[in-house]
Parts: structure tokens; sequence; C-alpha cells
């Protein structure tokens, strides 16, 4: 294994998403399809011996200490004792706070990056566990592969779904997920779905139950989601603040994305049934 490794994190796009129960600690079971796509950041791991881990690129906003990177390294560690510590660079194309993972997949890189790194050769679901506890999405970067997701997100069954082109657009809002998740009006009582049905449905049949509750809150998330539904079905990923559209081609998706550019950050991005990381790994 060679001392640094430069890998991927890509992002997710909820392509439906129930709400369909409330647990006693107060989280959500969901039910939802998580589809991989090839928008990614990028970080570098080089092993150090001396234990430390240091993140050599601050993110705005967020305390070194608080960084999922960071945090993400310090458990693997706790939880193996390795002696080995990690300089981390993470070049962040993905908008933070947008639905698509960003920082979920960052802490996933790193648990499976830095198992390599480190020769720690745990399977992928002792690190998914370990994940958990910094967000419900690591889980699925961890296993990294487009899934069908129950419990709080945990509870995966891989998936090969239809690899469309998407265009994402950032209302340019931040949504808080926990505000989301406590909203009075939020229904909670969708009734479970077998994932054969809901893959059966397909596309004209998926929705976001957050989406009514994150139209209310957020007029400028409302406005993208309308405007971008002029060209093509419109949704909202996980809590928001991004929506999306699928597209049958790349084209149609450019000139799409064009347009909204005038006003939004957009992008043109690509369905993916399995992640960049672990091709990159053979895992
Ligand atoms: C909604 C999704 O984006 C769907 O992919 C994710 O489940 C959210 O995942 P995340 O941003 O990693 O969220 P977490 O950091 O785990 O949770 C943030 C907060 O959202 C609420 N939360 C989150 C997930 C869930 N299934 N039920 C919840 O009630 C909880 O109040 C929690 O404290
Ligand atoms: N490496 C990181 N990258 C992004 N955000 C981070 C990171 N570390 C900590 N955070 C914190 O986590 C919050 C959520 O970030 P993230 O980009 O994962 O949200 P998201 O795309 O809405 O994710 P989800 O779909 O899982 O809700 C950020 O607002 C930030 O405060």
């Amino acid at each position: 294994m060679p001392a640094s490794l430069t890998l991927a994190a890509p992002a997710k796009l909820n392509r439906m998403l129930h709400v369909v129960g409330r647990r006693a600690d107060g989280y959500h079971e969901l039910q939802t399809l998580f589809q991989l796509i090839d928008l990614a950041d990028t970080l570098t791991l080089t092993r150090r011996d001396d234990g430390v881990i240091e993140l050599l690129t601050p993110v705005a906003g967020v305390a070194h200490a608080d960084n999922l990177v960071v945090r993400a390294a310090k458990r693997l560690q706790a939880h193996t004792g390795c002696r080995y510590g990690a300089s981390i660079a993470l070049d962040k194309k993905l908008p933070m706070g947008g639905g698509l993972g960003g920082g979920s997949s960052n802490a996933a890189t790193v648990l499976v990056g830095l198992n390599a790194l480190w020769s720690l050769d745990l399977p992928l679901t002792t690190l998914a566990e370990l994940g958990l506890a910094l967000g419900a999405d690591v889980p699925v970067f961890v296993h990294g592969r487009s899934a069908w997701a129950e419990g709080v997100g945990e509870r995966l069954t891989p998936v090969t779904l239809d690899t469309p082109w998407f265009v994402v657009v950032h209302p340019g809002v931040s949504v808080s997920t926990p505000a989301i998740f406590q909203a009075p009006e939020l229904t909670r009582d969708t009734r479970p779905i077998s994932m054969a049905r809901a893959l059966q449905g397909g596309a004209p049949t998926w929705r976001n139950d957050c989406e009514a509750s994150v139209r209310d809150r957020h007029p400028p998330i409302a406005e993208a989601l309308d405007w971008l539904a002029q060209h093509a079905p419109s949704q909202l990923t996980g809590t928001g603040a991004c929506v999306f559209a699928v597209f049958d081609t790349q084209a149609d998706a450019h000139a799409v994305a064009d347009m909204a550019r005038v006003k939004w950050p957009s992008w043109v991005t690509r369905g993916i049934n399995t992640s960049p990381l672990h091709a990159a790994l053979g895992c």
C-alpha cells in the first residue's frame, strides 16, 4: 500500500424519500432510494507515523475538531488503537448542507481510505457501523452502491438503477435537517412499501415527504422546484436545499443547466451505481 491515496467522495440524490415513522429517540424511520452520482469531492490521505490527524484544508464555518473528516479518522483510530495518523487534504466541490450528503461521503471515504492506508482490513460492515454514529448517510457511502434504504438509512439493499443525466440546482439557502424533521406538519405515517413495489412504480411515482415542509419554510426552494418543473419533473434531495430533475440526454441536461445557472449554482451529473472510491481500491 502506498503512503498516500487520492480518493473520490461522491454525492447522492434521494430519488424518493418516505417518512414512515418516528423512533423513541426522535430519529425518523425512512424509506429512501439513494442514487450515487458522479459529482464528487476529492480527498488525499497521507499516512503519518506520529499518530496525529490533521486536516490540511480547513472548511469555512466548520471547526477542525467538528469536521466529519477529522471525526471519522479519530473514530477509526480509537476503535482500532492504530498508531498511525494522517494528513488529509479535502478538495471540496459539493455544496455543504445541500442534501447531497457531502460531509457524510467525506467521512466514508476517510473510513474506507484509512482502513486501506493503515492496513486495518476491517470489513465494510464494521466501517459502516462506525460511520453511522457520524451521520445517517455515512453507511451508504461506505458500502459504495446505489441502494434502497430503511431504518434511518442504515438498512441497505444494493439496487441497480437507471443512470440518467441530472440537473442539480442549489437555490442558495441552507436548510436545517433537524428543523424539518421536527416540523409539526411533517407527515410521518406514509405506509411502508416493499422495495420491489417502489422500483416497479419507477420515477413517476417517486416523491419526497419532506418537500411540502421545505417548500413552506424556504420560498427560494419552492421557486427553484417550480422553475425546474417547467423542463422536467423536479424533486428535492434529502431535506434540501438542492433540487434536481432527470433528463434523457446530456445535451438536454446542459441546455437546462445553462439557463438555471443565470440564477443559481447548477450542475450536470450522471447517476452511477457503484462508487469510484470502491473501484479505485478494488473493494
Ligand atoms: C434526510 C437524509 O438526507 C436522507 O438521505 C439523511 O437521512 C440526513 O442525514 P444527515 O444529514 O447525515 O443527518 P444526521 O446528521 O444523521 O441527522 C441530523 C438530524 O436530523 C434528524 N434526523 C435525521 C435522520 C433521520 N432519519 N431522522 C431524523 O430525525 C435528527 O434530528 C438528527 O439529529
Ligand atoms: N467535511 C465536511 N463537509 C461538509 N460538511 C461538513 C463537513 N464536516 C462537517 N460538516 C458539517 O455538516 C453539515 C452537513 O453537511 P453535508 O454537506 O453533509 O450536508 P448535506 O449535503 O445536507 O447532507 P445530508 O444529505 O446527509 O443531509 C455542514 O453544514 C457542516 O456544518
